[in-house]
């Protein structure tokens, strides 16, 4: 689902090398997650050539780069002919990327080749739909498992749709428990636990230890929201704990950083938290959830299997029925 999302505010229509263009995605992510002997020995060029890793991911960024040259070209085609700039709120993220592409008229101050907008939405694709759809499968278990929370959410949720009469971006503001929930879901299950490999730019100490210049240094955010320094009772799934809390994922408070800090700190924090905050207020709006097989919540296996996100060992199986509004 969180593919199809980005696929179609990145391309704003389905093409048919769309599904062709995902599978390849998930590819990638697939053979750059896990462990790499490669990684280890990075001047041993040879072992990139004898795992078969290097002509794997070179067939697969030539697979990618062609289905993106193609959706590019096709918006220039698409541009050129309707002459003027499009209009703002029809245009998709390429149009809006090709205003700042070298040589167009439109913008002057940014200048971006097609390479660079060809990676910024490979960035995209890669960055934003695992690590969404992992928070949105951990929130609805979690949610399962703590049935007072589940219901606390709905009411909340069903609450504004009876007094607006929709769910959409507008009213997520309004829906305070389910930021807590949903923050409390990243402190817990962070997507990326160890957020993104640094390398120290100068030597420093930490704690007695000697860390020399150009190490390669790994943050562990999942240990840092667990830390019992930092939260009381942190094995506990307790959203209550954000009411009232500014205690943020913007990189300000470093005891809570599901998202990473500094320079490096994701950039897709709003478009990510929009995703997740906008489909969990529309499944827990319009459905009642239950388990199959009279399963109870207490047999839920929250095992996790580690990937390029954190994601549920088992697959999460619920059954819908459409909740009715009273009258
Ligand atoms: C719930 C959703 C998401 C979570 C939990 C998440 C988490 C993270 C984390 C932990 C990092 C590493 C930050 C660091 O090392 O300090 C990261 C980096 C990144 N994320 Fe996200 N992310 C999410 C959604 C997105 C979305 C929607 C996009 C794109 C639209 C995106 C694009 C990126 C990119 C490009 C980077 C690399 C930044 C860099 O290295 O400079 N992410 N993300």
């Amino acid at each position: 689902m969180m593919f199809s999302i980005t696929s179609r505010a990145v391309f704003g229509k389905k093409y048919k090398e769309q599904d062709e263009f995902i599978s390849e995605v998930r590819q990638v992510m697939q053979l750059s997650s896990g462990f790499y002997i490669g990684d280890l020995f990075p001047s041993a060029k040879w072992l990139q050539n004898i795992t078969g890793m290097r002509s794997k991911l070179e067939k697969v960024h030539k697979n990618i780069d062609r289905i993106l040259e193609m959706i590019i070209d096709d918006h220039k085609e698409t541009k050129s002919r309707t002459k003027d700039c499009l209009v703002e709120g029809e245009e998709d993220l390429i149009d809006v990327l090709l205003k700042f592409e070298e040589g167009s008229n439109c913008h002057q101050e940014l200048s971006l080749t097609k390479r660079n907008i060809k990676a910024i939405l490979f960035d995209i694709f890669t960055g934003g739909s695992d690590t969404a759809a992992t928070t949105i499968n951990w929130t609805m278990a979690e949610m399962m498992k703590n049935q007072r929370v589940l219901q606390k959410a709905q009411t909340e949720v069903r609450m504004i749709f009876h007094k607006t009469g929709k769910i959409d971006e507008t009213c997520i503001d309004e829906l305070k428990y389910l930021k807590a929930i949903i923050k409390e879901v990243l402190r817990i299950h962070p997507p990326v636990p160890l957020l993104l490999p640094r390398e120290c730019g100068q030597a420093c100490e930490i704690d007695r230890y000697h860390i020399p210049i150009k190490s390669k240094v790994i943050i562990n955010a999942w240990a840092i929201g667990m830390d019992p320094k930092n939260w009381t009772e942190p094995e506990k799934f307790y959203p209550e704990r954000f009411i009232d809390c500014s205690v943020d994922y913007k990189g300000n408070n470093f005891e809570y950083i599901p998202f990473g800090a500094g320079r490096r700190i994701c950039p897709g924090i709003n478009y990510g938290m929009a995703n997740v905050e906008l489909t969990l207020a529309l499944l827990l709006c319009h459905f009642d959830w239950t388990l199959p097989n009279g399963m109870k919540s207490d047999d839920l296996d929250m095992t996790e299997l580690f990937g390029a996100s954190v994601i549920r060992k088992d697959d999460l199986y619920l059954i819908p029925s459409t909740y009715t509004p009273l009258k």
